[in-house]
This record gives C-alpha cells, sequence and structure tokens, in this order.
C-alpha cells in the first residue's frame, strides 16, 4: 500500500518513490531557509489558516510565495503527500501555480508561485474594463 513507502525517514526518497517528483518540485528544508533568509520577519508576506507565507527566491532565481505549514497542524506526511498529489493534478489559469513541496521531518512546506500585488486581480480578471 503506498502509506507503506512514505513512513520512512527519508522522506525525500519516499515522495519521489511516490512518483510525486515527477508533478512538483521536491526542495529541501535547507533550500527553502535559503529562500528565505531563514523564514525572517522581512521575508513574511502572510499569514493564514495553513500557517505563515514567505517571499522567497529560490536557486534557479523563481521568486516564489513559501507556505510553512503551521506547527499546530496535525497533518501527517501522508496527508500531505495525498493533498499535493490532487492539488498538482488541478491545472487552471485561475489558480495560482504550486511549483514544488518540502516534506522533511515534521516541516510542511507548499510552494507556489508569487504573484505580486495586484497580479492576482490581473490573473482573475485579465483585462477586463469596469465602468463606474
Ligand atoms: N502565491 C502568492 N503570491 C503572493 N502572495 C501570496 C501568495 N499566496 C499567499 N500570499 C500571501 O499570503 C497571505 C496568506 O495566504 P494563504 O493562502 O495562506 O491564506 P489566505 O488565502 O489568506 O486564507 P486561507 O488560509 O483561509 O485560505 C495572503 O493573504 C497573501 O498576502
Amino acid at each position: 500500500m503506498a502509506c507503506c513507502f512514505i513512513c520512512g525517514t527519508d522522506t525525500k526518497q519516499n515522495i519521489d518513490a511516490e512518483g510525486l517528483n515527477k508533478k512538483v518540485k521536491v526542495f529541501s528544508y535547507n533550500e527553502m531557509r535559503k529562500a528565505t533568509h531563514g523564514f525572517s520577519g522581512a521575508s513574511k508576506i502572510g499569514e493564514g489558516g495553513f500557517g505563515s507565507v514567505f517571499r522567497g527566491r529560490l536557486r534557479d532565481g523563481t521568486i516564489a510565495a513559501v507556505k510553512v505549514l503551521s506547527a499546530n497542524s496535525r497533518q501527517g506526511i501522508q496527508e500531505f503527500v495525498n493533498e499535493l498529489a490532487a492539488i498538482s493534478d488541478i491545472v487552471h489559469e485561475n489558480l495560482i501555480k504550486l511549483i514544488g513541496c518540502c516534506a522533511e521531518g515534521s516541516h510542511r512546506i507548499l510552494v507556489y508561485n508569487y504573484l505580486e500585488n495586484n497580479s492576482l486581480a490581473h490573473t482573475l480578471l485579465g483585462n477586463m474594463i469596469f465602468f463606474a
């Protein structure tokens, strides 16, 4: 059964075994830490129900929104991987693209395309013109 492969200590390898790496990138926690300057206050851009969100620069220069699942969450590796598999299957022009994830030890992180102020409205509404 799938969960037999995702309960070990080498999470990256286990996520790879799940075939998830074919859909999203798997980042190490160290890479996430570097990208966000140690999850610094200056890098923090928001807080949602899921946890804190940071602006980060990935190794290839891509600017990303790094969502760190709150430690209060009891989501286990299996639920996290299931959720990721579901999200990564969804591609829609009005949805922010999931770039990858990190699931090392107890850390659970999702990495999305970063949207500048305004670009969410632009993504959703395109070039619609409003009349007051
Ligand atoms: N892809 C992104 N690009 C830029 N900023 C983002 C991105 N995703 C989230 N943010 C910022 O982080 C904040 C929190 O986002 P998050 O998605 O975690 O929660 P939310 O949508 O506000 O609420 P909920 O957790 O209930 O869905 C947002 O309000 C936004 O400011």
